[in-house]
C-alpha cells in the first residue's frame, strides 16, 4: 500500500499527517510503529490521521503515539492539522471544528504564521484522568522508589501529571518521567510534565509524553502544566511556555473555561511511502 504523507512539526513535537479523506489507508499498531521508527520508517512523534467528520465538525482527526496506541488529543497536532487541511485544499476556512476522541477543538490560522486553538474545558476529576485517587486535590502524592513525590494532575482529553521542579535543566525527566508515565494508579499511563516557575507569566516546561518518550514541545502539555500552575494559585492567566523546542502562549481564565494554545505550525516535506511485507521494520524490541 503507497501512500503520500507530510511531515510537520510543532516547535519540535515531529508529525507524519496523512490524508485519509482522498486516500484509502487503513493502519496497523506495527504499521504506525514502522512509520515512527527514526531509523526503519520516517520517525515521529506521533502519527496525525485526517478523515470526514462523522458528526457537523469539519474534519475527524485520530492521533496514534509512535508506540502505536490510539490516544485522545495532541495540541502540537492540531495547530499542524489546520496547517495541513488549508495547504492541501481541503478547507478555506480560518477557523475549523475537528472532532477528536475526547470532543471537538477549534484550531484557528492566524494572519502571522501561528495558530490559535481552544483545546476546550480541562477535566480534575481522577476518574476523567483516569488516576487512582480518593477524590480532587490540587496536589497528590504520588509513590516513586519509596519517595513521595508531589503531582498535579488534570485531563486535556489526554491525561497529565505536572510536576513543580526548581530546575528543568537538571530535573530526570528521561528516568522519573518513566516511571511516572507506566505508574499503577495512571492504569492507562500518563504524559509527566516538568514545571519550573520562573514567574507567574513564564515557565519552562519538559514533557515525557505517554507513548513517546521525552518530545522538544508537548501542547496539551503546556496546557495542563499552566492550569495546574493557576489552580495551585502560582500562575496569571495568560502564560508565556519556554520548552526545548520554542515558546508557546497559553491563555486560561479558570473553572469551566476553556484553554487556548498559541504557537507556530511547521511543514517540512512531502513524501511518499509503502509498507513493509513483514520484514524487520522497528527498533521497539
Ligand atoms: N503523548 C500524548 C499524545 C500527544 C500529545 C502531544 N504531542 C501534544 O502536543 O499535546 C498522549 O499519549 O496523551
Amino acid at each position: 500500500m503507497q501512500f503520500k504523507f507530510t511531515k510537520m512539526h510543532g516547535l519540535g513535537n515531529d508529525f507524519i499527517v496523512i490524508d485519509a479523506i482522498n486516500q484509502s489507508i487503513s493502519l496497523t499498531r506495527e504499521n504506525i510503529r514502522f512509520l515512527a521508527d527514526r531509523h526503519f520508517g520516517v520517525g515521529c512523534d506521533q502519527v496525525l490521521i485526517v478523515e470526514k467528520a462523522s458528526s457537523n465538525a469539519d474534519f475527524r482527526y485520530r492521533i496514534f503515539n509512535a508506540d502505536g496506541s490510539e490516544v485522545e488529543q495532541c495540541g502540537n497536532g492540531a495547530r499542524c492539522f489546520v496547517r495541513f487541511v488549508h495547504d492541501h485544499g481541503l478547507s478555506k476556512k480560518k477557523e475549523i471544528c475537528i472532532e477528536t476522541a475526547s470532543g471537538l477543538i477549534f484550531p484557528k490560522l492566524e494572519s502571522n504564521l501561528d495558530v490559535t486553538v481552544n483545546m476546550g474545558i480541562p477535566r480534575f476529576n481522577p476518574s476523567d484522568i483516569p488516576f487512582i485517587a480518593d477524590k480532587r486535590s490540587s496536589i497528590y502524592l504520588l509513590d516513586i522508589n519509596g519517595e513521595q513525590m508531589e503531582i498535579s494532575a488534570v485531563s486535556m482529553g489526554n491525561p497529565h501529571a505536572v510536576m513543580i521542579v526548581p530546575s528543568i535543566e537538571d530535573a530526570s525527566v528521561g528516568t522519573m518521567g518513566a516511571q511516572i508515565e507506566s505508574h499503577p494508579r495512571f492504569p492507562q499511563r500518563v504524559n509527566a510534565g516538568f514545571m519550573q516557575i520562573i514567574d507567574r507569566h513564564h515557565i519552562k516546561l519538559r514533557v515525557y509524553e505517554r507513548g513517546a518518550g521525552e518530545t522538544f514541545a508537548c501542547g496539551t502539555g503546556a496546557c495542563a502544566a499552566v492550569v495546574c500552575g493557576i489552580e495551585r494559585g502560582l500562575l496569571a492567566s495568560d502564560v508565556t511556555v519556554s520548552t526545548r523546542g520554542g515558546d508557546l502562549r497559553i491563555q486560561w481564565n479558570g473553572e469551566k473555561q476553556p484553554v487556548l494554545m498559541t504557537g507556530p505550525a511547521t511543514t517540512v516535506f512531502e513524501g511518499t511511502i509503502g509498507l513493509p511485507s513483514g520484514e524487520h521494520t522497528s527498533t521497539s524490541l
